[in-house]
């Protein structure tokens, strides 16, 4: 058609994503594999992944539950526990398949109850990975009662990002997840080898989305939503071609009634068309330009894979988001849902 505006790019990959497990991860990887040629696919499951020979496991039940015709690698990861030793650091590295390794830090976030207590107790780790080049995963939130839950990020920072980066100058680190203007400049700041990854919902809403007019449990995740000044800031790290800054949607898939509840789960599930949320943001921004390489080079060139080579193209359209989609036994309300999207991609 003339005029219509159309966007081609290299297929992006997604740098931190939950694809949970069994039933669930069926019904939600489809969506992913549409989109993405590869995702660092998060260790939070019930138990935890925390050794190589679980990680080669999940890693195949997630090719199996692959539909026929759809190609997808996912990058599998570890969780870190105050137990986990620099021999299955080195086995992870060796397995070829296993990426990075996550920290929680116990009760941050979604199953994180098996997440480190102390990072010193497992700097035998940390510092094998320094030594091999297996960057560490961080949700960077700190969990002391006393600390207000929209300071955990920025506390994190002095309190445990900075002395670890001192006492392990050469570990590789992506801060996940960041959601403030402090963690954006402080990712800047840093040498190359500490990167950080954006969320669309970061990019798009501030916290007024969330409590503005009722309580909207679906745009509840953690790190929770702040405000405006900070997403300002999130969107100028993203659109700005910093190399440091690339996507990782941080899908999160939880059933509708355990968000919509007395006490609701933190997850934002935006795999369903997360590639048309970022486009959105970096429109918003007159940074579509910007795009492709936050979307689809900045992430293989921090973990060293090669870019990859197929092209992808979003069109400006307008449809409306489902109100819920399924998920195994249950519905999944996505970011958005019952709501007009601009974009779509082509299939
Ligand atoms: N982001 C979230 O709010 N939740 C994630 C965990 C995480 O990434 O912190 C989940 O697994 O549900
Ligand atoms: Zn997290
Ligand atoms: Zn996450």
């Amino acid at each position: 058609m003339p005029g219509m505006k159309t966007l081609t790019f290299t297929r992006p990959d997604d740098w931190h994503l939950h694809l949970r497990d069994e039933a669930l991860m069926r019904s939600v990887l489809p969506d992913t594999a549409r989109q993405f040629a590869r995702a660092i696919v998060m260790p939070n499951l019930r138990p935890p992944v925390t050794t190589t020979v679980q990680a080669v496991a999940y890693r195949e039940r997630i090719l199996k539950a692959l539909p026929k015709g759809m190609k997808f690698e996912p990058l599998m990861t570890l969780y870190l526990t105050d137990i986990t030793s620099a021999e299955e650091i080195k086995k992870a590295k060796a397995s070829g398949v296993v990426h990075a390794v996550k920290l929680y830090p116990a009760g941050a976030t979604t199953n994180s109850d098996a997440g480190v207590t102390d990072l010193r107790k497992t700097y035998a780790a940390l510092e094998e990975m320094q030594r091999c080049g297996m960057p560490l995963l961080v949700h960077g939130e700190v969990t002391s009662t006393d600390i207000d839950i929209f300071d955990r990020e920025a506390v994190f920072i002095e309190r445990v990002m900075q002395p670890l980066l001192k006492d392990l100058p050469g570990l590789r680190v992506v801060f996940e997840h960041i959601t403030t203007k402090d963690a954006a400049q402080f990712v800047a700041s840093t040498p190359d080898t500490i990167a950080a990854t954006l969320t669309p919902q970061h990019l798009l809403y501030n916290r007024n989305a969330m409590l503005v007019g009722g309580i909207r449990p679906h745009f509840y995740c953690l790190p929770i939503l702040k405000r405006e000044t900070h997403r300002e800031a999130l969107v100028k790290a993203a659109t700005s071609g910093n190399k440091k800054f690339f996507l990782g949607t941080d899908s999160a898939p939880h059933a509708q009634h355990t968000k919509e509840n007395a006490c609701g789960c933190a997850g934002c599930y935006t795999a369903h068309s997360a590639i048309e949320l970022y486009a959105e943001a970096f429109e918003a921004a007159g940074a579509l330009d910007k795009l492709e390489a936050f979307a689809s080079f900045y992430g293989a060139d921090y973990y060293g894979l090669p870019r990859n080579t197929e092209k992808v193209t979003l069109r400006k359209e307008e449809w409306q988001m489902p109100a819920s989609v399924g998920f195994g036994e249950h519905r999944l309300v996505p970011l958005r849902a019952g709501e007009k999207m601009g974009w779509k991609l082509s299939s």
